[in-house]
């Protein structure tokens, strides 16, 4: 398989606190890819590695299949500290500056800056901008050089809720484009809504890794029946034991919700009073704060 970003065994240690631990991430070609985790987690000091910025403790980083180092990022773009633009140039000027230095055509410019969807506001001074268009064209710059494969270290950190949708649309049209992109968040809300997966750190280790709906575990239906023991049993001799688990009294069984009226009918059949039949509900912010917390969620 084609993995733009490949890492095995990375770790990073600052004198006594582990940042990253034996972290083994893969980003596929041409997915959208969510780095998700708490702040202080790990994410920066991950992406600072893939990137070469800085060395890791241990491990091994393949990024296009290569190992970064200096020199040697091409075909990556990268929005990771806060890009450094001159205030009283216009964004247009900026990324001028940016395509001369990087020996990349005028024309270029001018296709950046309508796929971050600044070419009305481009011809004012950056000083001006808001917070959204600074990060937008942060984004412009990463993309100058037509990466392969795209890094945006918390590219919504800090914007209101209009800024967040801007930005988010942004990475759905470069997902949609076919880029890879590796985006972190501490936001599960921010990345669901456009990655294909997501990958949870959570002091420094890597506690879960798949799609959302992976992360979000299966479907299923919520029972709460008596007498509670026989409604247990029914339910395994129904749909076998290992899609019943017993939750805060009650039965969450993992089988497609549509058969809820046959359940209904099995369980009521078999001489059981159902109090209460529905789809069981995963709130993914819970999922994601078991995972951070503990470590683990049940994505059973
Ligand atoms: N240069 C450094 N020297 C010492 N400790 C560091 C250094 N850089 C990061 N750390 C520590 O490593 C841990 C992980 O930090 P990191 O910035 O990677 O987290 P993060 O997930 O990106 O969080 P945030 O979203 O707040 O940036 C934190 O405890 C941080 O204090």
């Amino acid at each position: 398989m084609n993995l733009p970003v490949r890492t095995e065994g990375l770790t990073k240690r600052y004198g006594g606190l582990t940042a990253v631990r034996n972290l083994d991430l893969t980003v596929r070609a041409g997915e959208v890819y969510g780095f998700l985790g708490p702040n202080g987690a790990g994410k920066t000091t991950t992406l600072r590695m893939l990137l070469g910025l800085i060395r890791p403790s241990a491990g091994t980083v393949r990024l296009l299949g290569r190992t970064p180092g200096a020199g040697r990022l091409t075909g990556v773009g990268a929005l990771i500290e806060g890009p450094a633009f001159y205030p009283y140039l216009s964004g247009r000027d900026n990324l001028r500056v940016l395509a001369r230095y990087a020996g990349v055509g005028a024309d270029r410019v001018a296709a950046v800056l309508d796929l971050v969807d600044l070419a009305d506001r481009a011809g004012d001074r950056y000083a001006g901008y808001s917070l959204g268009m600074k990060q937008r064209l942060g984004v412009a710059a990463a993309l100058l050089k037509d990466p392969r494969l795209l890094i945006l270290d918390e590219p919504t950190n800090g914007l209101d809720p209009a800024g967040m949708a801007d930005m988010r649309t942004l990475i759905r049209r470069l997902g949609a484009a076919g880029s890879t992109v590796l985006v972190s968040s501490h936001l599960l809300g921010e990345v669901e809504q456009v990655c294909d997966r997501v990958g949870v750190i959570a002091r420094g280790e890597l506690v879960a890794e798949g799609s959302v709906d992976e992360l979000r575990g299966a479907a299923g239906l919520r029972v709460l029946a008596d007498p509670p023991e026989q409604a247990v049993a029914r339910a395994r001799e129904l749909v076998g034991a290992d899609r019943v688990r017993v939750v805060d009294g009650g039965l969450e069984l993992t089988i497609a919700p549509e058969r809820a009226a046959w359940l209904n009918a099995e369980l009521v059949g078999a001489g059981l009073a159902v109090r209460e039949l529905r789809p069981r509900e995963r709130d993914l912010e819970q999922i994601f704060f078991d995972l951070v917390e503990r470590g683990t969620a049940d994505v059973a």
